[in-house]
């Protein structure tokens, strides 16, 4: 595959990636041919205006959407073509999502919520185990409406990581929580990327949050208008906004 091969620690690899809504007059060009590799480990933060194209791609590269044209590849795998059983499989075993909102079940407790997700999944950790990895074990027997929302937050994080993704793809993960709180979930978020070695991509709108991110995409009307990384990371604790 000459320069096409991409280096052993390359896990995403986007060669203009598009993507279209609609036809004719309506049609919306969501992402207009992006070129991207992201290397393991790597914390990256996705930032652009509303509607520059980040949730299309950030939904993309997990598997959610398709790319209307252009090649995509995680690791061995080509998502671009790839089915929609293929898909799935993909997201189960590779992907962890967070949302701005968190989507817990009521009725079910924070061990339960995260327990769900070790069914489907092939090597998950013991949920206890991820539900210390946010810090929230004396918490494991409340039920969603008896936490703050930021708790929530972390347990839509345990829930993501339990079944120990190469990915955790965060959606304005702090977009409904206030300063102190956004900055608890993102120190969660921080430590996940350093102590499990998972790649992580997050979506804001807040720029600060970029302090603590290997490398900052910077999105415009569909395009890679600029990648910038960070000589020194800063931790949550040293960002303000
Ligand atoms: N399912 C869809 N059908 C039609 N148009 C869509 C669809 N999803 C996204 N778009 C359009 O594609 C463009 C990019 O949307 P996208 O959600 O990726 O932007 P964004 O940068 O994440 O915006 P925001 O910050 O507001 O969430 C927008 O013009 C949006 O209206």
């Amino acid at each position: 595959m000459g320069d096409a091969t991409p280096a052993a620690d390359t896990v995403f690899l986007a060669r203009q990636l598009s993507k279209t809504y609609g036809e004719g007059e309506a049609a919306v060009h969501a992402l207009r041919g992006v070129d991207l590799a992201v290397q393991r480990g790597e914390f990256i933060v996705l930032l652009g205006a509303s509607g520059s194209g980040k949730s299309t791609l950030l939904n993309i590269l997990g598997g959610l959407d398709i790319p209307s044209s252009g090649e995509l590849r995680f690791g061995d795998h080509w998502l671009s073509g790839a089915s929609e059983a293929e898909l799935t499989r993909y997201r189960r075993e590779h992907v962890g999502f967070v949302f701005q909102f968190y989507n817990l079940i009521p009725s079910l407790t924070v061990r339960e919520n995260v327990a769900l997700v070790t069914d489907i999944s092939a090597h998950p950790m013991p949920v206890d185990e991820a539900i210390a990895h946010v810090g929230l074990a004396p918490r494991a027997d409340h039920f969603p409406a008896q936490l703050s929302g930021g708790e929530q937050q972390r347990v839509a994080i345990a829930r993501a990581i339990v079944k120990r993704p190469d990915l955790l793809l965060c959606d304005e993960p702090t977009g409904a929580l206030d300063y102190q709180t956004g900055k608890l979930v993102l120190e969660v978020i921080a430590r996940i990327n350093q102590e499990l070695g998972t790649t992580v991509i997050v979506i804001t709108h807040n720029a600060a949050i970029a302090g603590m991110a290997d490398r900052v995409i910077h999105l415009s009307d569909g395009c890679i208008q600029r990648i910038e990384r960070n000589p020194h990371k800063l931790t949550p604790a040293e960002l303000s906004w």
